[in-house]
Order: C-alpha cells, then sequence, then structure tokens
C-alpha cells in the first residue's frame, strides 16, 4: 500500500487515530519493534522469534462497532461525536475514517431524533437528563447493524415513536435495544437490556462459523483481522482433543477450533451471563454444540473450583487488557496442558503473564503480532507455548 498517508478534519481534536499522520508501513514497524522490546529477549531465550507483524492491506474502515456520548449544544441542538482527547467536550463528527460506513450516520441519526421528540441528553456533572450514549455494532458478512440505546432511565418517553423516527431516520438499522445505565461511572453500557425492535442481537461470520452477538457482550472490533488472529489461535491448538476457551465472550474461537477439528472438545469460560447464552446459541448454530460447553463465571473462580479437576491437551485464554490473573495462571500450569495459546491486546500484561507460565514450566514456541487496530499505538500478539 506504499507510504500514503491518511488525513481527517477533526484528526488533531479527536486524537483516537493518534498515528493517522504515520505511513503504515512505519506504524507497523513500530508496533513490531513495542513486540520484540517485550517478548522478543523470552521468544530468543526459548529458541524462537517474534514473527513479522501481520497487517490490513487497506487500514480504513475496519471498525465495525462505533459509540457516541451525547449533550446538549445550545439552542436544543443535541451533540453527537468523540470526545476530544483527555476532555469531557464532544466533537462532531460526520464521518470517520476507520469506521464502517454506515456507523456515524445512524450515531448522528439518533442524535437527530433526540433532538426533534425533545430525549434530554445526560448530564454527566448533574446526573440528570436521559440519553447517555449510543452504540452501533455492524455485521462484516452481513447488513445486521444494532443500535444499543443507553439510557438513565429505564423507559423512554413514547417509545414507540422513537422507535419509529429511529428507523425512518436510519433505515440501515435492524434492531434496537434499550439498555439502562444509571449508575454515575464512566462505564458505557448497564447490565439491563431490552429489546424495542428486531431480534435485539446481531450476526456475523468469522472464518466461515456464524455468530449471534448480544447487545453487552464483547465482539472483536475489526472481524477482517479477527480471523488472521484466530486463524494463529487454532495453528496453536492444532490437533488437540480437549481445549479450554478462557475469557470466551461469545464461544467465538472455541467455535471456531471445534468446527475445523471434528474431533475437538470445547470448554469455555466467561463471565459475561449474555455472552455464555449466545456462545451456547452459537455453539448450536454450528453444529457443534454436542462437543462445546460454556459456563458462566469468573475465570480465576472457576479455575480454582471445577477446572483443577478438568483435563485439557491445550488452554486458549484472551483476557482483557489487564490480563489475566496469578491464580487463574497457577491453575493452568497445574493442568499441565501440551499447549497454551494466549491471545492479547495488551502486550505489557501478556508479557508479564506469559513471564509466569515461563517460571511454571512452559517456553514459548511461537509470537505473532496482529495489527488489529491501525492509525493507534494499539497491538494484538498470539504468543503459544509448549510444556517443557
Ligand atoms: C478480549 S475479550 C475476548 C473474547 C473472545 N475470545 C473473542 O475473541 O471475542 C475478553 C473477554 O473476557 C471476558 N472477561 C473479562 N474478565 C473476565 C473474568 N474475570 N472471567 C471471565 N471472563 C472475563 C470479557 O467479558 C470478554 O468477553
Amino acid at each position: 500500500m506504499g507510504y500514503k498517508t491518511y488525513t481527517c478534519p477533526i484528526a488533531r481534536d479527536c486524537g483516537g487515530c493518534e498515528w493517522l499522520a504515520v505511513p503504515y508501513p512505519i506504524q507497523l514497524h513500530r508496533k513490531q519493534e513495542q513486540v520484540e522490546k517485550l517478548l522478543g529477549s523470552m521468544a530468543q531465550e526459548d529458541g524462537a522469534a517474534v514473527e513479522g507483524i501481520r497487517g490490513m492491506a487497506e487500514p480504513v474502515r475496519y471498525r465495525h462497532k462505533a459509540a457516541t456520548p451525547f449533550a446538549y449544544g445550545g439552542r436544543g441542538h443535541v451533540l453527537s461525536g468523540f470526545y476530544a482527547a483527555g476532555t469531557h467536550r464532544i466533537v462532531r463528527c460526520q464521518d470517520c475514517l476507520v469506521e464502517d460506513e454506515r456507523a456515524r450516520r445512524v450515531l448522528n441519526g439518533v442524535a437527530r431524533v433526540a433532538e426533534r421528540l425533545h430525549i434530554p441528553p445526560y448530564d454527566e456533572d448533574r446526573g440528570t437528563g436521559v440519553l447517555r450514549h449510543a452504540v452501533v455494532r455492524c455485521g462484516w458478512k452481513t447488513d445486521d447493524v444494532l443500535l444499543v440505546l443507553v439510557s438513565r432511565v429505564n423507559e423512554l418517553r413514547g417509545e414507540r415513536t422513537v422507535v419509529n423516527e429511529l428507523r425512518a431516520a436510519c433505515p440501515e438499522v435492524t434492531s434496537i435495544v434499550l439498555n439502562v445505565n444509571d449508575r454515575r461511572t464512566n462505564a458505557i453500557l448497564g447490565r439491563r437490556s431490552r429489546t424495542l425492535y428486531g431480534p435485539g442481537v446481531m450476526h456475523d461470520q468469522l472464518l466461515g462459523c456464524r455468530f449471534e452477538i448480544g447487545p453487552t457482550s464483547f465482539y472483536q472490533t475489526n472481524p477482517e483481522q479477527t480471523e488472521v488472529l484466530y486463524q494463529l489461535a487454532l495453528e496453536g491448538v492444532g490437533g488437540a482433543e480437549r481445549a479450554l476457551d478462557a475469557y470466551c465472550g461469545t464461544g467465538t474461537i472455541g467455535i471456531c477450533a471445534a468446527a475445523a477439528s471434528p474431533g475437538l472438545q470445547v470448554t469455555g469460560v466467561e463471565q459475561v451471563r449474555g455472552a455464555v447464552a449466545c456462545a451456547r446459541r452459537n455453539a448450536a448454530a454450528n453444529g457443534v454444540d454436542g462437543r462445546c460447553r460454556f459456563v458462566a463465571a469468573d475465570a480465576t473462580a472457576w479455575m480454582a473450583r471445577e477446572g483443577a479437576h478438568e483435563r485439557f491437551d491445550v488452554v486458549v485464554m484472551d483476557p482483557p487488557r489487564a490480563g489475566s490473573t496469578p491464580e487463574f495462571l497457577d491453575g493452568v500450569a497445574r493442568l499441565s496442558p501440551k499447549r497454551v495459546v494466549y491471545v492479547s491486546c495488551n502486550v505489557v500484561t501478556q508479557a508479564r503473564d506469559l513471564a509466569l507460565l515461563r517460571e511454571r514450566g512452559y517456553r514459548l514456541e511461537r509470537v505473532a503480532p496482529v495489527d488489529m487496530f491501525p492509525h493507534t499505538k494499539h497491538v494484538e500478539c498470539v504468543a503459544t507455548l509448549v510444556r517443557r
């Protein structure tokens, strides 16, 4: 793709794409260096090397999930967009280079409807108002568009009218969910959700498997690169017979692995109940429910109780940015699987956790970085370990 750079009229204010002015090959080089710095010497000691980062052919329009906060903009206007870096000032955005084209159109459409129907935006300082955020998820391989309205209150006034206006303003939306977040918190989503229109979920496909994604379930934002990431994870699973898919979300990695290996039995562990319900339906939709079971639990607590009595020949783990816990990793070492496949979106915590697994008898066999978030400093990495 050469050394072309991209421009965005709000890049300076928004700050989301901090490396937008840096040619993509140089971005990839920097990410490669980051991974080499954190994992290179461990890999080298174990006789492995950090592989070349897998980047995107065209690093635009990769985000299939987008969100906006809302605020009053004077004269009854409702503002939507991004928070300016380090502030809670909204920078308006007509279209975002890295998002699916439908996403901003829908989010800005919600602001126009809120304005027309006088739905008050949430006021963070006072804890008043109604509409906090909107989150949109667009299918990559499907036309599904799931819109989640995050509200401080349980019910919107004139809900039927709100739905009709939203459908007229955003005809691409296939489902609308009301999520209630009445806490004074920075977290976007609350715990309760209610479907206002459509099936209340979105569907997508990864590596030939079909997935249903609920409004509060985790789903990778860059599905194109997710296939690259999962393919690496599946190579780590190899010909295993029993796999643990820890921090499994809607079961995507374990189900893709089960679909690819007819003899594989998978146990998935995930703490968000809605995601586990999706995982069970996803296993059935892909004809692997007889070989996949999913448990709703904290991974560390599960490992200390049920996990201790299980037998796995591979553990796949894909924890959040904070990484895993020493207790979970100790549990993995006690289970003594032949291989551990550690997928991470934060190489700093991954390096910490890999050091512990190496102390407990594992060596790095493979380290493969993947660029899931072009124009940002974030890098994803799949590390495969084998028992010494
Ligand atoms: C990075 S996501 C990966 C999900 C899935 N592997 C995927 O690729 O879509 C991490 C997942 O871990 C879950 N999670 C976070 N903390 C957890 C915990 N303590 N125990 C179990 N699951 C947890 C999150 O809800 C999220 O679904």
